[in-house]
């Protein structure tokens, strides 16, 4: 705004400038001009000496025009860096310093992980446990308002209590994601920033395409130059399974019939990734995860806004598929996930380029992370009311064609094989942990808000 303001002040005093030198240098009022009577010659001397006069009176207003000038643009850069300075969230030598900090390695063979999404549910998780076992960790968050943002700004504070430092960015922004690997030599990226919820996909189109496909292009786009490239281990979706009936859904199983915006975004993402792979060397893994839950997770998910509606008396509407069939959900524990995503930045082997040139063949791989025991909605509804020890409001409904998919079920072995993935949860353990979680995050006592 300032800047703005400063540019309009100088153009006017360019426009100005010039009308003050026609002044001066012609009569303004030429009918008053009177014709002398003192001979030719001492016109013509007087004429020539007007026109010395004029000539270094024009040099001097062209010497003044430039020094004006000359002061300005150094003024106006001395206030372009200086508002830079004090108004970007990010760059300079302190913030420079706190990702250096944060992307130290503090245990032998351990890596440096840009974790996109750190305030997000998984990131949060994931980010805390890298730390925690001694590796380098920088989060990048855009904190948008998808769901309550001060639930993420708690999960950055928990974070910054342990010396993981948050940048507050977007993957779309080339410049923040540039600089990130100018600072650190990431050894790895766990790309969790996403745009979530298969359902908000109708309300809100362009910001799956803002988030799971340009976003993640910028980022691939960053890391194919970095140099060396990291390895990318990234969040893909149950959902790319859409209409697949083969059950449990295997990652050799078709994936070309999404049922939502979500789901098509997200497998746009395993092939957009692909390519990376395949023209640039990097090494990709993609993590199918299966409806994600636990303490800290997201509320915008059945299993949170169901709690939150029962606890406050409210109904929640249970969505049913073709002739009255129970949806069913593989809900995968937090803790579960966060073991796979860390066997799979371990087991990812290396990307094989540098400097956006590929040198070899990198590791192309995708992964199931499920629990392998689906269950019904209304069972998830039934635990709920025995952990919040109240009962349900229940509206039960055929499920509208939204881009839900009936029912999803993992086939875990590939992962097992791979980095010994072994979900140990079971859904009755992982409520109880998330209504605990719940309560005291949101000041229940007894069932009862305190205060
Ligand atoms: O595995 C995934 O890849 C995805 O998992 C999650 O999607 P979903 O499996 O759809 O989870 P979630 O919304 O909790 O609905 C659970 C069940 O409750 C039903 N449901 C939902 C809302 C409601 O009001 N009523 C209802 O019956 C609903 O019909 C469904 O049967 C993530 O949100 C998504 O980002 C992605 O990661």
């Amino acid at each position: 705004m300032i800047k703005f303001l400063e540019r309009e002040n100088h153009n006017q005093t360019q426009k100005r400038m010039p009308l003050q030198l026609e002044d001066e240098l012609f009569p303004s009022t030429p009918g008053k001009f009177k014709v002398d009577q003192r001979g030719a010659h001492y016109f013509m001397n007087r004429q020539i000496h007007r026109c010395f006069a004029s000539t270094s009176t024009m040099f001097l207003w062209a010497l003044f025009l430039i020094a004006l000038t000359a002061s300005y643009l150094s003024f106006q850069s001395f206030v372009d860096t200086g508002s830079k300075y004090f108004t970007a969230s990010w760059g300079g030598i302190q913030w420079e310093k706190q990702v250096r900090t944060s992307a130290q390695i503090h245990r032998s063979g351990g890596m440096s992980v840009l974790v996109t999404g750190a305030a997000g549910f998984v990131g949060s998780h994931v980010s805390l446990a890298l730390k925690k076992r001694g590796d380098g960790v920088v989060g990048l968050d855009n904190f948008n308002n998808y769901y309550d943002p001060s639930l993420k700004r708690a999960r950055k504070n928990l974070l910054e209590s342990h010396d993981v430092f948050i940048v507050e960015g977007d993957i779309n922004d080339f410049k923040i994601v540039s600089k990130l690997f100018d600072t650190v030599a990431f050894t790895h990226v766990m790309h969790l920033a996403a745009q979530a919820g298969v359902r908000y996909a109708l309300e809100n189109p362009m910001s799956y395409v803002h988030s799971n496909i340009a976003g993640l292009v910028n980022l691939l786009e960053v890391c194919k130059a970095a140099n060396p490239q990291p390895s990318i281990v990234w969040a893909s979706s149950s959902s790319v399974y859409g209409l697949n009936e083969k059950s449990p859904f295997s990652e050799l199983d078709r994936t070309d019939q999404p049922a939502s915006l979500y789901a098509a975004t997200k497998k746009a993402g395993e092939e957009i990734t692909h390519t990376y792979n395949h023209i640039y060397g990097l090494s990709i893994t993609g993590l199918r995860f299966f409806t994600v839950y636990g303490p800290w997770g997201r509320p915008d998910m059945a299993y949170f806004s169901f709690t939150r509606n029962i606890l406050q008396g409210k109904p929640i509407t249970i969505y049913r598929g073709k002739n009255k069939v129970d949806l069913a959900r593989d809900f995968t524990y937090i803790d579960d996930v966060v073991k796979g995503c860390l066997g799979a930045l371990d087991s990812s082997g290396k990307s094989t380029g540098s400097g956006g040139k590929k040198r070899g063949a990198a590791p192309y791989r995708i992964y199931n992370l499920g629990n392998t025991q689906p269950v019904t909605v209304p069972t998830l509804v039934g635990i709920l009311e025995k952990h919040l020890k109240v009962k349900a409001k229940k509206n039960m409904i055929e499920m509208p064609g939204n881009g839900d998919v009936p029912f999803t079920h993992a086939n875990i072995s590939l992962a097992r094989k791979d980095f010994g993935y072994k979900p140990t949860t079971d859904l009755q353990t992982g409520l109880k942990k998330f209504v605990r979680w719940y309560l005291s995050y949101y000041g229940y006592n007894n069932g009862k808000p305190v205060n």
